[in-house]
């Protein structure tokens, strides 16, 4: 059976300073990011998720985007190098969580650059964008780990969103979903459906019919309800003012021995 344990990290007090690349910087409420952010573990807890944070990193505005630091497969946990500098120091107590979770690591090495949020999983398919986090080098590498592990790695140009997840993410049959004026070329998926909101382009699976979804897309979740879905709205406005997504929010494991 699949386990349903996350790895999740607490805003620190610098979340305003977090890096925007495709949007205006707008002015970030930590005490209401900090709310919203205990809402969403709250969520992955209700749904029978267990959750362990990695420790703060008070220094770095971004960490609470956890999922960047790191792609999990199998059991196999690469660690990330992420394209923006600033992001590197998130990195050696993500590693301490993974490996006291009992991942296996490996790191992606320098000149290599990768990003969590870049890889979207679909069955063993492993999609990766080549954007402005990820070079091809780091696709390289993804390779390298992950293809003896059974995994099928695809690459996808990404340019007009942060990362490939932020233009894409999948339903729990594998139909790959997004908000058409971000994807660059929806044909290299095999199943593809558009929705209505750029937000609603970002699913978490919770087990089960459960999406969790930011709740600033809800015509894209009357959608999912029609399609026999159950939507599982979370506030995360604060974190979207920063080009975070509800995926970027947590690293999910679903393949340890508990
Ligand atoms: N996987 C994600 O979508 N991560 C969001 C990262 C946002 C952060 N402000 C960044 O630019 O790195």
């Amino acid at each position: 059976m699949p386990s349903r344990h996350a790895l999740v990290r607490r805003p620190g007090p610098r979340l305003a300073e977090g890096l925007v690349t495709h949007m205006d910087r707008r002015p970030v409420d930590v005490a209401l990011a900090l709310r919203q952010w205990e809402a969403y573990v709250q969520v992955l807890h209700d749904h029978g998720w267990r959750t362990t944070e990695v420790a703060p990193a008070d220094d770095c505005p971004d960490a609470v985007f956890v999922e960047d630091t790191m792609v999990v497969f199998r059991n196999v946990a690469l660690l990330a190098r992420s394209g923006a500098d600033s992001r590197r120091p998130e990195l050696p107590a993500a590693r301490e969580a993974a490996e006291a979770l009992g991942c296996s690591l490996n790191a992606v090495r320098a000149p290599g650059t990768l990003d969590g949020g870049d890889v979207l999983k679909v069955g063993d398919t492993l999609y990766v964008g080549r954007g402005c986090r990820t070079n091809l080098d780091g696709v390289r590498q993804l390779r390298a780990a992950f293809e003896p592990l059974g995994a099928r790695v695809i690459a996808v140009p990404v340019s007009r969103v942060l990362h490939l997840k932020s233009a894409v993410t999948a339903l729990p049959d594998g139909t790959v979903i997004g908000y058409p004026p971000l994807v660059e070329d929806s044909s290299v998926f095999p199943h593809f459906r558009p929705v209505l909101e750029e937000s609603g382009a970002h699913v978490v699976l919770l087990g089960g019919d459960a999406l969790l979804m930011a709740a600033s897309a809800p015509r894209t979740a009357q959608l999912f309800t029609r399609l026999g879905y159950r939507p599982v709205p979370v506030d995360i406005s604060e974190f979207e003012k920063r080009e975070g997504c509800v995926t970027c929010l947590s690293v999910r494991l679903r393949a340890l021995t508990e």
